[in-house]
């Protein structure tokens, strides 16, 4: 008798479990025919997305990684968008119509600081007693703009901080205005919800904010708003919206020189605050406001958790385009996160400003530079980052030069100056050489110092030291490669 050979199947569980079963009906045939290739179909795009996923990850691995460092303030959202603007122009413009909001949170921030330095000195020293009617007090018509003039104007000195010099009309101006407040705080609300710090608008890594503020459409003609009534408008037109609506008291505010004592006596150097705009009420609250290079660098928006921008550079040579960018939040409490990306960068742009008698916003007590090279020097010692290249930017050298020439003494604030010149070079080297020494002492191996004077609002002169920069990166990126 002849053996029967077993099919070759029989012994293959897979294939077993793909045979038809018997009896099948030409339904059930065509039904698993169907359900095997759309089986096979699943399994091969999965294949595709993990070459794509292992291409994506082989191309970041080669891809330049920088890292952006400093206290909060210090300008490294700042650096940011020169990079864009110097090497990703078309991204940059893409990007211009978000900076509008935040400009214009910016302008009603700074009157929300005015109305409350008015309410501190009301508090504190009480308006001008009124005789009727206000004797000196120069507005005409019932105008809501012009000063405000109080009648004693003209004292200065020791009694000009303890005298009276607002008047009912500043009463009546500060009230106009109040529903400001409310309604700067109902659309950083919309936009930003749970913010860390309530005073300052600020952004979370990752919630792609531009794409949304860019996306959504406007208005062609935008009606002014009743004080109040902000329902069912988008938070972009809103902004528009109040400041249109506010403009004319704004500019009385702004205009008004007891508004200005009155700042004065009570410490509130409002130009000097980060996301400034108040010169600019008339070009800013315009219906069609398209804001400028310039206003993108002046914009203030704190940077929460560590935000990561891919670059892929338009005018990079072959092959040296792609760039990954991390920006981090430079507060105190935001710190501890910064490690996670220390093992993965080629490179890191420290933001150090000079601004030598300012102090953290965090901790009032600690000087700017002190809290800057605390931070320097433990980056340089760090030995995650002996193979990174650092380099240094000394920043806001605009705000050192004007502190200088108001007569700001430097020993006045860092006792160790002493009595070296009190000029920019002098005070540049002076702290220059204190960085310099820490990242030679401290540099786990041996290693060059970057540097360079920076006022990274000025987008002509980053630019041309961002191109230096992505040249020294590459450069060193491929002498490393060498060595290896
Ligand atoms: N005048 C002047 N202002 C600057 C300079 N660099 C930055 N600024 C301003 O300082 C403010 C803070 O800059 P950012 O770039 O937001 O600071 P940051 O380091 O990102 O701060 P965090 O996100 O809080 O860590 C912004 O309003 C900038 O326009 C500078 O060189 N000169
Ligand atoms: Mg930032």
């Amino acid at each position: 008798m002849k053996a029967v050979s077993k099919p070759r199947w029989a012994n293959d569980p897979f294939a077993a479990a793909l045979m038809p079963p018997s009896g099948e009906t030409d339904d059930e045939r065509a039904k698993r025919v169907h359900e095997q290739s759309e089986a096979a179909r699943v399994s091969r795009e999965i294949d595709e997305s993990l070459q794509e996923t292992k291409k994506l990850l082989e191309k970041r691995k080669k891809a330049i990684k920088v890292l952006l460092l400093g206290q909060a303030e210090s300008g490294k959202s700042t650096t940011l968008k020169n990079f864009q603007l110097s090497f990703c122009p078309s991204q940059f413009k893409k990007e211009r119509a978000a900076w509008r909001l935040i400009i214009q949170l910016n302008l009603i921030k700074s009157v929300r600081t005015i109305l409350q330095a008015i309410q501190d000195d009301w508090e504190a020293i009480g308006p001008v007693k009124p005789t009727s009617p206000i004797p000196g007090f120069s507005r005409q018509n019932g105008s809501t703009t012009g000063p405000l003039l109080a009648p004693n104007n003209q004292e200065t000195g020791d009694k000009e901080d303890r005298e009276p010099i607002l008047t009912d009309a500043h009463r009546r101006l500060r009230m106009r205005l109040s529903p400001l407040i409310s309604m700067e705080e109902n659309l950083n609300k919309k936009l930003f919800p749970h913010p860390p710090d309530p005073r300052e608008i600020s952004v979370r890594g990752g919630t792609n904010w531009k794409s949304y503020l860019t996306r959504l459409p406007r208005e062609k003609e935008q009606k002014p708003l009743r004080p109040g009534s902000s329902q069912g408008s988008l938070p972009q037109e809103e902004g528009t919206r109040i400041l249109v609506t506010f403009k004319e008291d704004i500019i009385a505010l702004w205009s008004d020189p007891v508004v200005h004592r009155v700042l004065k006596r009570r410490r509130c150097n409002i130009r000097d605050m980060p996301g400034f705009f108040l010169d600019d009420v008339q070009r800013i609250a315009v219906q069609n406001y398209e804001p400028s290079d310039q206003d993108i660098m002046k914009a203030r928006l704190k940077t929460v958790g560590v935000e990561e921008y891919h670059f892929v550079m338009e005018n990079a040579p072959e092959g040296d385009g792609d760039w990954y960018i991390y920006d981090v939040g430079g507060s105190r409490s935001l710190r501890s996160q910064w490690a996670s990306f220390f093992d993965d960068v080629q490179a890191i742009i420290f933001l150090a400003p000079l601004t030598f008698n300012l102090t953290l916003e965090e901790d009032p007590t600690v000087n700017r530079i002190e809290d800057s090279i605390i931070i320097w020097k433990a980056i340089c010692s760090n030995r995650l980052l002996e193979h990174a290249t650092i380099i240094l930017f000394m920043n806001k050298m605009d705000v050192l030069a004007t502190a200088l020439g108001s007569g700001l003494r430097v020993r006045d604030y860092v006792t160790s100056y002493g009595d070296l010149p009190n000029d920019v070079p002098s005070v540049v080297k002076y702290f220059r050489d204190k960085f310099k020494a820490y990242h030679k002492k401290l540099s786990p191996k041996s290693r060059s110092f970057f540097w360079h004077e920076t006022s990274v609002i000025d987008t002509d002169a980053t630019s041309a030291i961002l191109f230096g920069v992505r040249e020294g990166i590459l450069r060193s990126q491929l002498s490393k490669s060498n060595v290896i």
